[in-house]
């Protein structure tokens, strides 16, 4: 997870995405090094879930570059970005399925998966990968602070529970990135305190985070550095403590026509 070089793990170069006329992302470039967490902040409605999904191959890109580790991934599709480049990802809003247990939600994302034929066939290689897979959940569950609930349906989580368990199945890809949407939104603020540890675990053991979100006392506890959007444009990159005095930062919460939320 961890890399050696200085290379960013994340080049983001020009990006620029609209959605008809309305030019959601314009001219946006920022790097990410390995190692950081990177806040992505700005109002309601600038752009920042739109910058996940064009970086994780969810929204096409309309131009510019997305580059991981120096390598242009910004053509793949998602699935190929998760599984085979390393980048995971959590939503906003995760469902769940009603029919699967917590557990089986988190192996199900397992991305070396054995195939049909290897399912169909009960090989050696499917069973192998299937208890490899089970240990891997089992002890990410655990991580997560989720192993008392890994047999009740997936669905019956709390919110939090279920942004935990999104962070599970994220990570059973094993990725090198890890790129979170709103992970404390609407959560309890017990579990609020269990995602940021865990955040900062999974940091301390490597894993590079951007990580979209709205609570400052979250982006002060957890963030190494901030990137503020403001309708679709990069205003400021900065320290969490910094933001506070930044007059693009002020001005993108308190004079600009997007909704104002809680700012520095
Ligand atoms: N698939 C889509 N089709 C059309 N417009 C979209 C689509 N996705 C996002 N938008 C528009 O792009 C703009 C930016 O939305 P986005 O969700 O990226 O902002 P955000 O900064 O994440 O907002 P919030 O903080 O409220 O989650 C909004 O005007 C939104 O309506």
């Amino acid at each position: 997870m961890t890399t050696s070089t200085h290379q960013p793990i994340l080049q983001v170069r020009s990006l620029a995405k609209a959605f008809g006329g309305n030019k959601v992302l314009q001219d946006v470039s920022f790097d990410v090094q390995p190692g950081e967490i990177v806040g992505l902040l700005g109002p309601n409605g600038s752009g920042k879930s739109t910058l996940l999904n064009t970086i994780t191959g969810f929204e096409a890109i309309d131009a510019g570059q997305v580059l991981l580790q120096g390598k242009s991934i910004g053509a793949l599709p998602a699935h190929r970005i998760v599984s085979d480049e390393g980048v995971g990802r959590t939503f906003q809003l995760p469902s769940m399925p009603t029919k699967m247990s917590v557990i089986e939600v988190a192996m199900a994302a397992a991305t070396k998966q054995h195939g049909f034929w290897g399912t169909l066939l009960n090989s050696r290689a499917a069973r192998d990968a299937e208890a490899a897979a089970r240990a891997k959940a089992t002890a990410l569950l655990d991580e997560l602070l989720l192993t008392k609930v890994r047999d009740l349906p997936a669905s019956a989580l709390s919110g939090g529970q279920k942004k935990l368990l999104g962070i599970v199945c994220a990570l059973m890809g094993e990725p090198r990135l890890l790129m979170l949407d709103e992970p404390t939104a609407g959560v309890h603020p017990n579990l609020r305190n269990d995602i940021v540890s865990a955040l900062k675990r999974l940091n301390e053991q490597g894993m590079t985070l951007v990580v979209v979100e709205h609570d400052m006392h979250f982006i002060r506890e957890l963030c190494t550095r901030c990137v503020v959007l403001d309708r679709g444009h990069i205003v400021a990159s900065c320290a969490p403590a910094e933001l506070a005095q930044n007059e693009r930062v002020l001005q993108a919460y308190l004079g600009g026509g997007n909704k104002h939320k809680e700012a520095a």
